[in-house]
């Protein structure tokens, strides 16, 4: 039984004192026994979030990490790090830093890699463009993007790690997948890690949807038989809705 799990993106937003406050609104209410719940914040943040989570069910994650452990690597931040700090989990690949930072499927091979060196579990992303889309190429572009951030992953390891299938199209735009497609395309992903490990394996790893879930569709999501919660931006902001998603997670 996979346990779902809830993550928020927050992508470019909140100040430290915003993230504190933020974490004693959700105290209490974004822990739900059987819901994983997930804060993704920027850099920044992560130190102050760690702190104020403890006690609590509510986990930390860092949005991105470099491959390497330490160098001359200006503006990076390194799993090593991120251990230290003592964050859990950490997304690679979001869709918004392969468009705006050239990552690559082989950087995130390497930072998959890296995640695990440093006991951080990745939140790998993968999803299509509306041009792929359109031109039915949704499932061939999510086969490759998971292939290649699997390879060389142990049948343990990619046991581990969290999937979430974003179409490029459906983030912050309020164009959602109808839940009916993104279960479609998240078996897919499944039957893709069953080729590449085993069905134990494959039915291990969790796979979120993502991209304009909010309070009033997540139960859509969660009512299908492969989607296993959600990976979200906009409406993982404020502390109310990032309670509603937990909720609706059950
Ligand atoms: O990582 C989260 C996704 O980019 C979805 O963002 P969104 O919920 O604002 O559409």
């Amino acid at each position: 039984m996979r346990e779902p799990i809830i993550a928020g993106n927050w992508k470019m937003f909140k100040t430290v004192s915003e993230a504190q406050a933020f974490i004693n609104e959700v105290k209490g209410r974004a822990e739900i026994d059987g819901v994983e719940s997930v804060i993704c914040a920027p850099f920044t943040n992560l130190p102050a979030l760690v702190e104020a989570v403890k006690g609590t069910k509510i986990k930390v994650g860092a949005q991105n990490l470099h491959w390497e452990e330490s160098g001359a690597f200006t503006g990076e931040i390194s799993g090593a790090m991120l251990e230290d700090l003592g964050v859990n989990y950490v997304i690679i690949g979001h869709s918004e830093r392969r468009a705006y930072f050239a990552e690559t499927d082989e950087t995130v091979n390497k930072k998959v890699h890296a995640s695990f060196k440093y006991n951080l579990t990745p939140i790998v992303c993968v999803g299509e463009k509306l041009e792929e889309r359109e031109a039915g190429q949704t499932k061939e572009v999510c086969k490759l993007q998971v292939n290649e951030a699997f390879r060389g992953l142990s049948k343990e390891q990619a046991a581990q790690v969290v999937v979430a299938y974003e179409p490029i199209w459906a983030i912050g735009t309020g164009k959602s997948s109808t839940a009916e497609d993104a279960n479609e395309v998240i078996t897919y992903i499944r039957e893709q890690l069953i080729a590449l490990f085993d069905v134990e394996t494959a039915n291990h790893v969790r796979i979120q949807y993502g991209g304009s879930v909010k309070p009033n569709n997540v139960r859509e999501y969660m009512n299908q038989l492969s989607i296993d919660g959600a990976l979200v931006g906009g409406a993982s902001l404020d502390p109310n809705s990032f309670t509603q998603l937990v909720e609706g997670a059950k």
